[in-house]
């Protein structure tokens, strides 16, 4: 498992204001600019230059997690999973040592991964001679490899409702399945903690490697007692941990079904939280549990209960007090907005209230006696976390102006000294054009010869007419309003009178799903709408496809871009939060007159006014 980090080396650019609009004629344009683009590069103008700022991870199984047994000595070594005595550990540079708990007799009763002098990390050998400095070391791209390596490795929990492969609806699930496997790798001891959704579907095979612990936690919330219990795997370093409970086994995806977003999901992340903030203390994963000093990795406001039962319902007893929350906000826009009556359900002491108190301004009320009372879950972990983190540094910027911030700028620009942003990586292993399982073809960016016959044998799936010389544009992702579907729509019949093809894959809003049939049946021979989630089509439309269009509204970080430039694939994006971040705008006059870029970035002219309704802070 390897990741791919494209912030380092891309010019930081100053973010201008955020636009929570794109003018649909512009994107067209733009669009058109790149299939004209295209056209000269498939009339011998030269490849596109894709620049990738860094190369990839450390690959390797490495963690801790997975083996147990009694050691001989205080510390001892482990490298890549295979425990090693201490002298042993040092000839190979590479291993990581661990204490041995002992009680006041001396006997052995446990093992901590922290030396007893030093608790709250581990050292790594190989990292001599620079003991001491709390920095994560990296050695520069060597020939594409990335050497990264932690001298201060944590027990990181992530708590999140999806990773992939497990689940997944969005860049969540990816990030959440691929980010783990990178920190194992490089040294940290790492569990993620997600429900383990049963849907009465083939993919609840998924969950088939996880067995159940046989531990059950009881939660007290929503006025009585529920029972969780956990499922583990062990799996490329890292504890996938999975909360069951009978609240997650039905049809549909994470958050909803086909009437909509579950009523019942502030009752069913209330248990996530609650069950995530036990695990690290009660599991004995690989034979010993994780502990208290535990650095929680809470992502979005499903899991943003975390930080807030941490200082309510932990410390105050003396536990967790030296651990700390970091929330990853992958998208402001949910933020897990309840009643206010509802406080009283999640476990909470009432004295907690204000930590999640939330007045929706006057506007924004639906009628005379509505106080605009609620509670605010991402709000209450905006406050309690020790750090925030957005997903790209544009969008970390974005969400404290007004147009950008859901409602939570102002709150967000005070916690600006703990707020910053790391742009995604991405897991370059399982977006790789030379080894794609779901390819017809193989190629790579610095031979695209391949990628012609992905784009036939996409055509041909989809009932196209099969022109390899035909610009072939395409769309993955969610279909919502942050994807900005309606400007695709909008853009529509000017686009279908160029000789283009266009493909979009998509689920989500039930207008844009008909909207996509319906302009299948009109542009017969040029469109085609695939409703529904499809990892191998998103793999093969990536590859298949010329032009990538990402018009988003908002876009954290977005993956597709990301995607779409591993595989030569232009991406044509909205100047907005990661997508500005990440794709480097094509200037023809770079490199004396061959031109440079990795794809298009056009910038808003006409600014929509982002509307903060209810409907769009609930999920
Ligand atoms: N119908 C479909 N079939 C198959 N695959 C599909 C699909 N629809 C989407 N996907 C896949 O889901 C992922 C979407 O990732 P994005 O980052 O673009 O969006 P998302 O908005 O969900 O994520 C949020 O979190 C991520 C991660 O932090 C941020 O990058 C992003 O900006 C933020 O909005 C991609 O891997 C894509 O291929």
């Amino acid at each position: 498992m390897e990741t791919l980090h494209l912030a380092r080396g891309i010019p930081r650019r100053t973010a201008s204001a955020a636009r929570a609009g794109v003018a649909a004629s512009r994107a067209a344009g733009r669009a058109r600019s790149a299939v004209s683009f295209w056209r000269r590069r498939s009339a011998g103008a030269g490849p596109v230059v894709l620049r990738r700022s860094a190369g990839g991870g450390r690959g390797g199984g490495g963690g801790f997690g997975g083996f147990g047994g009694s050691p001989q000595k205080d510390e001892f070594a482990v490298e890549d999973g295979e425990r090693e005595s201490e002298g042993e550990g040092g000839s190979g540079g590479g291993g990581l040592v661990l204490g041995a708990e002992r009680d006041a007799s001396g006997a052995v009763v446990g093992f901590s991964l922290a030396p007893q002098t030093r608790p709250d990390y581990v050292e790594v050998a190989g990292a001599e001679g620079e003991k001491g400095t709390d920095e994560i070391k990296e050695t520069e791209e060597t020939e594409g490899e990335e050497e990264a390596q932690t001298k201060l490795s944590y027990n990181i929990v992530f708590v999140t409702a999806e990773a992939a492969p497990y689940s997944k609806t969005g860049g969540l699930g990816d990030v959440c399945g691929s980010l783990p496997i990178a920190l194992a790798a490089r040294g940290h001891r790492v569990m993620v903690v997600s429900p383990r959704y049963q849907n009465g579907t083939v993919a609840d095979e998924r969950y088939a490697g996880a067995v159940d612990l046989g531990h059950c936690v009881k939660v007290h919330c929503f006025g009585g007692v529920q029972e969780v219990s956990f499922f583990h795997e062990y799996r490329k370093g890292v504890d996938w941990v999975f909360v069951d409970h009978p609240s997650y086994q039905r049809p549909g995806n994470p958050y909803g079904d086909s009437f909509g977003a579950f009523g019942d999901n502030q009752f069913r992340f209330t248990l996530l939280c609650h069950a995530a903030c036990e695990a690290p203390l009660v599991l004995p994963l690989g034979g010993f549990t994780y502990g208290e000093n535990c650095l929680f990795l809470v992502n979005d406001w499903h899991a943003g209960l975390v930080p807030v039962l941490l200082g309510a319902k932990y410390r105050p007893f003396g536990v967790y007090k030296d651990a700390r929350s970091v929330l990853v906000i992958h998208n402001l826009a949910h933020q897990g907005v309840e009643a206010a009556v509802t406080y009283k359900n999640l476990g909470l002491p009432p004295q907690w209230y204000k930590a999640l108190e939330w007045v929706f301004p006057t506007w924004a009320r639906t009628h005379a006696l509505d106080t605009g009372e609620a509670v605010n879950v991402l709000k209450g972990a905006i406050v309690t976390a020790d750090r925030i983190l957005t997903v790209s540094k544009g969008y970390s910027w974005e969400i404290t102006t007004a147009e950008g911030g859901y409602g939570l700028n102002e709150l967000l620009s005070s916690r600006k000294f703990v707020l910053s942003g790391i742009t995604n990586g991405i897991d370059i292993t399982e977006w790789d054009p030379s080894t794609d399982e779901y390819l017809a073809s193989h190629y790579c960016v610095s031979d695209l010869s391949g990628k012609v016959q992905c784009k036939i044998a996409l055509q041909k799936e989809l009932g196209l007419p099969i022109l390899p010389d035909c610009p072939l544009i395409g769309f993955i992702g969610r279909l919502d309003y942050q994807k900005g579907i309606d400007l695709i729509s909008s853009a529509m019949p000017e686009l279908m009178e160029d000789d283009i093809q266009f493909v979009m894959l998509g689920s989500g809003d039930p207008r844009f799903e008909e909207w996509m049939r319906a302009a299948e049946s009109t542009y017969k021979e040029k469109f085609r709408g695939w409703v529904g989630f499809n990892v191998p089509i998103s793999h093969k439309i990536t590859a298949g496809c010329d032009i990538l269009l990402m018009p988003s509204r908002f876009e954290p970080c977005g993956l597709n871009q990301l995607y779409a430039m591993r595989y030569g694939t232009v991406p044509v994006v909205h100047a907005t939060g990661g997508l500005r971040d990440t794709v480097d705008n094509f200037n023809p006059y770079a490199n004396e007159g061959s031109g440079g870029g990795t794809g298009y970035v056009f910038m808003a002219t006409l600014l929509l006014m982002t509307v903060v309704s209810r409907e769009r802070l609930c999920i």
